[in-house]
């Protein structure tokens, strides 16, 4: 047999609306990936010659950047994040919606007005660091991989970078939205050399293509 093919998804929240968007375009776990007690990494699917492995979802682009994976499911916000060159974001899924912001303490924000050095809280410091620079202001980015909401009342940045969706959490955290850096869904990702050596790789960008434009009408 060929070699097999691998998928990447994340573990996280996108993983529920993938997965009806995957099965239309042909990839369907094996049972023993809806099973939570199940340990594996890596699952069967219904295709032979595919198997899905699930892992956190800065870790999708970096297994398929590197070839270790042929084929993922990430939200933009990651990709913008890496800016792989061996990435390549073919088809918008239209899921995962949600947009990256700045927000900063509803009450006694530091001013940002003059300011050429500032401190964020963050778990995106590359695309903190080019939103800032563009106005000519140095971010200090202080990395966190979560609850990033707590960091102004805490003290350990002014303001913050994050997604938000309903705008719930900031609100209950008592932030508000300042400016929007980018709106954000989830992209199809492939390894620009299996796209160009494997047919299988460009047969399953045109599947996913053709489900998107599908749902589009
Ligand atoms: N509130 C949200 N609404 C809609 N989409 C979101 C929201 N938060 C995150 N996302 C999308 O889901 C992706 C995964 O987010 P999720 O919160 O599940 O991962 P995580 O738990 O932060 O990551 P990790 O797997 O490293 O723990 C994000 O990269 C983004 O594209
Ligand atoms: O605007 P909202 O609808 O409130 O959504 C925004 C929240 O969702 C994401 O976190 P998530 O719930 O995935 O938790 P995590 O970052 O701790 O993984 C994001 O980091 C925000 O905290």
């Amino acid at each position: 047999m060929t070699n097999p093919l691998t998928f990447a998804v994340p573990k996280g929240r996108i993983l529920d609306e993938a997965l009806p968007v995957m099965a239309r375009a042909g990839v369907v776990p094996a049972d023993a990936f809806h099973d939570k007690k199940d340990r594996s990494l890596s699952f069967a699917t219904t295709r032979e010659d595919m198997r899905l492995i699930r892992v956190r979802a800065f870790d999708v682009a970096t297994f398929v950047a590197h070839g270790a994976a042929q084929v993922g499911i990430v939200g933009s916000d990651v990709i913008e994040e890496f800016d792989y060159s061996d990435l390549y974001a073919p088809v918008d899924l239209d899921i995962g919606h949600c947009h990256l912001s700045v927000a900063e303490p509803k009450e006694g924000a530091e001013s940002i007005d003059g300011a050429s050095h500032i401190r964020v809280a963050t778990k995106y410091p590359n695309i903190t660091r080019r939103h800032f620079e563009a106005q000519g202001i140095q971010a200090e980015c202080v990395k966190l991989n979560g609850a990033m909401e707590l960091a102004p009342s805490l003290g350990l940045a002014g303001r913050i970078v994050d997604l938000v969706s309903t705008g719930a959490t900031l609100k209950q955290n008592g932030l508000v939205e300042k400016d929007k850096i980018v709106e954000i869904t989830a992209r199809l990702i492939v390894n620009r050399a299996a796209l160009k050596t494997d047919a299988r790789v460009a047969a399953l960008v045109e599947a996913f293509r053709a489900n998107a434009a599908r749902d589009a009408v």
